[in-house]
């Protein structure tokens, strides 16, 4: 345990072109469910979700971001605070495959080298397959990332993303409280909780029916639930 009674929340933004699946994915592991429509993500929506990892209890929450560069402005702000990087390209788009590069140097230049999976989600389209497997396989090793393939229509590896991204900032998390120990050991019972500059903005409905996401201080401890998808909620 890192400490009793405390908390680990992480900030995961999730990133890719437009229509990759970004949406579903985060619908499909907070919400176990998918759709086949596409709504396009107008700026910035969360889900969060609670799990444990190695006797931890960690609520991921998971922000998805728009795809589409006119949004870039108003995305760019968000990934402040962000602790973990899904990389999302999809199987059927070459043009999403090759802006991997790009959108990790945009999450890169707002919070550094953070933990994230590269994920070609789709995969149940393989037949269709505008990219190859070696294709895929390289970038993943250009950029040294941990490489899934995903389908969140067959509900194919997308816990396995989230699950490696919160065991992968567990571990650095306690590198770092072995080497400072006293950046960790605060008065609050909550560690890894982000904190964006933005001020409040309440509920409002966006033009494509998603609720845009509402920035708030810290919140306070989660209920613990046994249900997993009892703690997600849509804000
Ligand atoms: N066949 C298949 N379709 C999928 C899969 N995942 C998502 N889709 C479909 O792809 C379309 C786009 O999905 P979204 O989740 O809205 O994409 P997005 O990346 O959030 O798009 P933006 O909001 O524009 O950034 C929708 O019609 C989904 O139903 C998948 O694994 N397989």
């Amino acid at each position: 345990m890192l400490e009793e009674d405390m908390e680990v929340a992480i900030k995961v933004v999730v990133v890719g072109n437009g229509a990759v699946g970004k949406s579903s994915m985060i619908q499909r592991y907070c919400k176990g469910v998918f759709t086949k429509d596409y709504k396009k993500t107008i700026g910035v929506d969360f889900l969060e979700r609670q799990i444990i990892v190695n006797d931890e209890e960690v609520r991921l929450m998971l922000w998805d971001t728009a795809g589409q560069e006119e949004f870039d402005a108003i995305t760019k702000a968000y990934y402040r605070g962000a602790q973990a990087c899904v990389l999302v390209f999809s199987t059927t788009d070459r043009e999403s495959y090759q802006a991997v590069s790009s959108w990790r140097e945009k999450v890169e230049v707002e919070v550094g080298d953070i933990p994230t999976v590269l994920v070609q989600n789709k995969i149940d389209l393989l037949d269709d397959t505008l990219i190859k497997n070696e294709e895929a396989e390289g970038l993943a090793k250009r950029l040294k990332l941990r490489f899934y393939r995903a389908s969140v229509k067959e509900d194919l590896n997308v816990n396995e993303v989230f699950k490696y991204l919160a065991e992968k900032y567990l571990q650095r998390l306690k590198q770092q409280t072995a080497e400072e120990p006293e950046v960790v050991h605060t008065t609050s019972n909550k560690i890894g909780v982000f904190n964006t500059t933005s001020t409040n903005v309440s509920n409002q409905s966006s033009s494509n029916g998603h609720e845009v996401i509402s920035l708030r201080p810290n919140k306070q401890r989660t209920k613990k639930t046994k249900n997993p998808f009892g703690s997600c909620s849509l804000l």
